[in-house]
């Protein structure tokens, strides 16, 4: 009989029988954004400074990208067809059929040197997306160059805050009060009240710190129990947060270091993807880290996520 070995509580614990494996070998500079398409069974997701969109087939293993003029911070389905991305300082229409990218509105006009990063539909079908300063080194940038903006289906755009340094994961509560927020460089995990019928968030506050050897939170989501995930670059792993009680409640480690972001897919949204970056690493640390830039997936976690949202407009 085999012996069950008991993991430090929390740490890839074998309770479910935790599974990582790389699943989209092909690199990504920095991999971002992961939304499952539940339709097609395919994952979506971009490579910010590689400049694409991509669709990762499964049952395939095939991957169809389009190109992007400039960096594509993130990516969501439209209800009525196609895309919408957050790519260099507008919000465009991805026609994946037509492969044509159509400006819809422009953001820091203000700014010289930003560009959106993350970004996600919230449950009314608004898109939620933020900017930072373009990095001169990874995690390396002018600070609270960025700012956080909403597109409404009407087409309109409300900049909520700025002073943001990197506008990273974002996702909304089961009941939909409360809007959660990372700006990377804060080192925490931030909520609002949110109001569903407006899209407007108020009263700001820590829900979590990353410890030291955490890492730097980056992208994150919600599961069917109302517990955070977050991915933490430089930290290879991903959190399981309470907002609640503002604690750790489990850790599962990553063979790489530069987790970007995840969110559940596959069947019933029992997989948990997650996106990686290679990016800013040299020949030595990519020789030891040699999986850096591919998605992963984690199963066995025990729980379900919550089905992406599609922009309204
Ligand atoms: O993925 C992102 O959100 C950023 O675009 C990346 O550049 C890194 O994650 C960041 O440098 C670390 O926070
Ligand atoms: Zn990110």
């Amino acid at each position: 009989m085999r012996k069950v070995i008991v993991a430090t509580p929390g740490v890839n614990e074998i309770m479910y029988s935790i599974k990582v494996e790389c699943v989209v070998k092909e690199k990504n500079r920095i991999g971002e954004g992961p939304v499952w398409e539940e339709k097609e069974g395919t994952l979506l997701y971009v490579d910010i400074s590689g400049q694409r969109v991509c669709r990762w087939n499964p049952v395939t293993n095939q991957i169809k990208s389009i190109t992007t003029e400039k960096f594509v911070g993130a990516v969501v389905p439209r209800r009525s067809g196609g895309y919408i991305i957050a790519e260099g300082t507008r919000f465009a229409v991805l026609d994946w059929e037509k492969q044509t990218i159509t400006t819809i509105a422009d953001v820091d006009n203000d700014k010289a040197n930003t560009r959106f990063n993350d970004g996600k539909v919230d449950p009314a079908g608004r898109f939620f997306a933020g900017t930072m300063a373009i990095e001169v080194r990874p995690a390396e940038l002018e600070r609270k160059q960025g700012s956080l903006y909403t597109l409404h289906p009407d087409h309109s755009v409300v900049k909520h805050f700025d002073q943001v340094d990197i506008s990273n994961g974002l996702d909304w509560s089961l009941d939909y009060k409360t809007f959660y927020y990372i700006d990377s460089l804060s080192f925490t995990i931030d909520a609002f009240d949110y109001d569903i019928q407006t899209g407007s968030i108020c009263n700001r506050r820590e829900v979590y710190r990353l410890e030291k050897d955490e890492g730097i939170p980056d992208g994150m989501c919600i599961d069917m129990e109302g517990k955070l995930w977050v991915a933490c670059y430089n930290g290879g792993r991903v959190l399981r947060i309470d907002p609640q009680t503002g604690t750790c409640m489990q850790t599962v480690k990553l063979p790489v270091d530069k987790a970007t972001s995840c969110s559940f897919g596959g069947k019933d949204y029992s997989e948990l993807y997650v996106t990686t970056a290679y990016e800013g690493m040299d020949s030595d640390y990519l020789a030891r880290q040699p999986e850096a830039g591919c998605i992963f997936k984690i199963t066995g976690l025990g729980v379900k996520g919550v089905p992406p949202n599609s922009f309204a407009g």
